[in-house]
Formats: structure tokens, C-alpha cells, sequence
């Protein structure tokens, strides 16, 4: 039970029917996933063959295909590995900025820390994603050397996290040096528990609601 509302926990065989109940139900349903990066194609795929709209938090598994999977579905579908919206804003500023400046970081050394909660499997989504925009600006990288902090000691005395957000943080710091050592940048982005992601969820959610349904509208109309 969650508030008022009682939650029922079904096994894998079951979630196809699962889903189509509730689909059947609620038929302008829309899923929000944060499952495991092992379940992100299967699940994606489910989603695609019941024609069901999703946001895809989940991080990891093969991106390639999830985006295949949908385009080759028309399905409707917002991934994204990183649903804080302030830091999706500092994202698209940096996606911005490698497409306006391509080069201006040429030869600059690149390291990158990132601390979460221990029961992460994989490594950050959105650390990979801003890794390829400094990438773009000609910073060098290596993704062996990236440093994946998940002991909570480490976490505590090292990297500053607050005890009671051990069990639930993402911290990142990137480190730019030039290749004479003469400057240096630093980004970070520091979250404590797990609010951010849960509105930026919730507006996900509305935001593809709204699209997905007007579009239907639209065709109901036209055809
Ligand atoms: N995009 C974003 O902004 C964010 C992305 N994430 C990503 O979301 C994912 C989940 O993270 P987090 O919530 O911390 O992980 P947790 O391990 O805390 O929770 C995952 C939950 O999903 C359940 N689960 C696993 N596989 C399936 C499946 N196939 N179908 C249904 N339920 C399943 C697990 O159940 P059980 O315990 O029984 O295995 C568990 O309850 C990760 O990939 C993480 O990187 C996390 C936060 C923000
Ligand atoms: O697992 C998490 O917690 C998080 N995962 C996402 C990622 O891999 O980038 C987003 C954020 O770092 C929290």
C-alpha cells in the first residue's frame, strides 16, 4: 500500500498480461520505468508490441536498439538518462555549447568522477552522456579511467556525501586540464535522494500524455 492506493507485485511471466489489463483499463496509460539496465530492450519491446507510451529512466542496456525498437514500432517514448530537469538544463547547455565549439577543449585531459548509491549495477548514464559532449569539444577520454565510487566509506570521507543519502545520491565532477597543465576547469553536479527525478517523472509523464493524445486526436479527425 502506497497512500491510499494498494500495489500489487507480479512475477515476469505475468507482466504481458498485467500490462494488457491495465491497458485495457486505462487505455491512455502511460508507463514510467526505472528497472534494472538488463530489463531496459525486454521491457521497451513489451512496451512497443502493446503500442503503450513510456518514459524510460532506466539506464544502461542497448541504446541503440531501444531507439530502433520504438522508431520501428511508432510508438511513443521519452528516454532519457537523466530526468532532473535542472540537470537535463546544464546537459543541453553542454550538448549546445560542443555543437557551437567543436574542438575548443582540443587536447585537454579529461577526468570524471561519479558516486552512487551502492545498488548501482551500471555506470552513469548521464556521465556518458556529457563525457561525449566534452569528447565533441576535443577533451580526451578514457572510459577505463573513469572513477565509479559505490563504497559507501569511500562516499562518506572521500567524496562528501551526506550519511543519510548514502543509500540514494549521484554525485559527478569532471575535471578538464590543459595539455600544459596551465588551466583547469571543473563541472559538477551534486543530488542528494531521489525528489528531482520523481517531478521530473511526473512532468515527463505530462508532457508525453500531451503529445501522444493530441496527436491521436489529430488523427482521429483527419481520418
Ligand atoms: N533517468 C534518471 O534520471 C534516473 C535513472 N535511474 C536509473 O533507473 C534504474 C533503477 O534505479 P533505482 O530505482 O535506483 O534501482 P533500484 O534497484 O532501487 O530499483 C529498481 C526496481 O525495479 C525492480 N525491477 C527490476 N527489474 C524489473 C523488471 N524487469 N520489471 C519490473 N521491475 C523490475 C526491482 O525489483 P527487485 O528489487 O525485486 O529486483 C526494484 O524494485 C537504474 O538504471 C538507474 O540508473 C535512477 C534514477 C534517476
Ligand atoms: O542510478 C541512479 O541513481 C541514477 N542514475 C542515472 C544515471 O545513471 O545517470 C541518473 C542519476 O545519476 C541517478
Amino acid at each position: 500500500q502506497i497512500g491510499d492506493i494498494d500495489v500489487e507485485i507480479y512475477g515476469p511471466s505475468a507482466r504481458e498480461d498485467v500490462l494488457s489489463s491495465v491497458i485495457d483499463e486505462f487505455p491512455d496509460v502511460i508507463v514510467v520505468d526505472y528497472t534494472a539496465p538488463n530489463s531496459v530492450n525486454s521491457n521497451a519491446e513489451l512496451y512497443c508490441k502493446l503500442g503503450v507510451p513510456f518514459v524510460m529512466g532506466t539506464t544502461g542496456g542497448d541504446q541503440q536498439l531501444l531507439y530502433k525498437s520504438v522508431q520501428d514500432s511508432n510508438n511513443y517514448a521519452l528516454i532519457s538518462p537523466q530526468m532532473g530537469k535542472q540537470v537535463v538544463a546544464f546537459l543541453a547547455a553542454m550538448e549546445t555549447i560542443a555543437e557551437q565549439f567543436p574542438g575548443a577543449f582540443s587536447g585537454y585531459r579529461l577526468e570524471v568522477l561519479e558516486s552512487h548509491q551502492a545498488g548501482k549495477l551500471d555506470t552513469s548514464g548521464t556521465a556518458k552522456a556529457v563525457i561525449a559532449c566534452f569528447e565533441k569539444l576535443g577533451a580526451v577520454f578514457d572510459m577505463d579511467r573513469m572513477v565509479k565510487i559505490r563504497d559507501p566509506e569511500q562516499q562518506l570521507y572521500m567524496v562528501g556525501v551526506p550519511e543519510e543519502h548514502i543509500e540514494g545520491h549521484a554525485f559527478h565532477l569532471y575535471h578538464l586540464t590543459s595539455p600544459d597543465d596551465s588551466v583547469s576547469f571543473e563541472f559538477q553536479h551534486n543530488v542528494c535522494g531521489r525528489s528531482i527525478y520523481a517531478e521530473g517523472s511526473v512532468d515527463a509523464a505530462v508532457f508525453l500524455y500531451k503529445k501522444v493524445y493530441n496527436q491521436w486526436i489529430l488523427r482521429e479527425f483527419t481520418t
